[in-house]
């Protein structure tokens, strides 16, 4: 992979420890929630192709809140990259990989980010050349401990572990020296968004953007 991608999504540059994973049924929502989170400090945003309304959320904040980096999640089909890029995603994330996939990604000029959660893969990436990855399901996947192993063998590899993460668990992954972020969805909880308390997911946007030493560009 080349080009974009060695400029990467998690690359020096300018910073946020953590990446909002946003999950939208009204794409009207995106605009207000991504202002609030951007008042609180996380400016790249993630927005999952997981509802009907993703790509028209993704449409409307990248349109009404220029100041943010909006980003599609949850590609999963190599069809889907284009329809993210012209909804206007600057970067792309996904679960897994396939060859496929990571064609269609990098073919995109976009920053990518596929997901892994074994050795091996990270192995079959790099070998590819992508070294900037996501470890999902984090939590799930093994957690702080697997990434510090993988850090011993495979020490140029940079993660953004996602899955399971909240407030209290972020600071032991931003410690590790292959995290440059964390993902989540802990500070829109669905109460928050259900009840458009836009005040709320600012506030818990600025104690995630507070927690550790980042690094996330996109
Ligand atoms: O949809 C995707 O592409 C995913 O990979 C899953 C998300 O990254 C996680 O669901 C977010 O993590 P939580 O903070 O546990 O909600």
């Amino acid at each position: 992979m080349r080009g974009r991608h060695d400029a990467g999504v998690l690359s020096p540059g300018p910073r946020a420890p953590v990446i909002p994973v946003l999950t939208l049924d009204d794409p009207a929502d995106a605009p207000p929630l991504v202002r609030a989170l951007v008042r609180g400090g996380l400016a790249a945003v993630e927005i999952t192709l997981r509802t009907p309304a993703a790509l028209e959320a993704i449409t409307a904040a990248a349109r009404e809140v220029p100041e943010a980096v909006v980003g599609a999640g949850t590609v999963v089909r190599a069809e889907q990259v284009g329809a993210a890029a012209r909804a206007g995603a600057r970067f792309l994330v996904s679960p897994g990989w396939t060859g496929g996939l990571l064609d269609a990604m990098a073919a995109s000029g976009l920053p990518f980010l596929p997901g892994v959660s074994t050795a091996s893969e990270v192995v079959a990436l790099a070998e590819r050349g992508v070294r900037e990855l996501k470890f999902f399901p984090a939590e799930a996947a093994g957690g702080t401990a697997y990434l510090r192993a993988l850090a011993a063998p495979l020490p140029e590899i940079r993660f953004c572990p996602t899955g399971g993460i909240d407030a209290a668990r972020a600071p032991a992954y931003l410690a590790l020296p292959n995290v440059a972020c964390v993902g989540g969805s802990w500070m829109v909880p669905q109460d928050a968004l259900r009840d458009r308390d836009w005040d709320r997911v600012e506030r818990l946007a600025r104690e995630a953007a507070a927690l550790g030493a980042p690094s996330a560009q996109v």
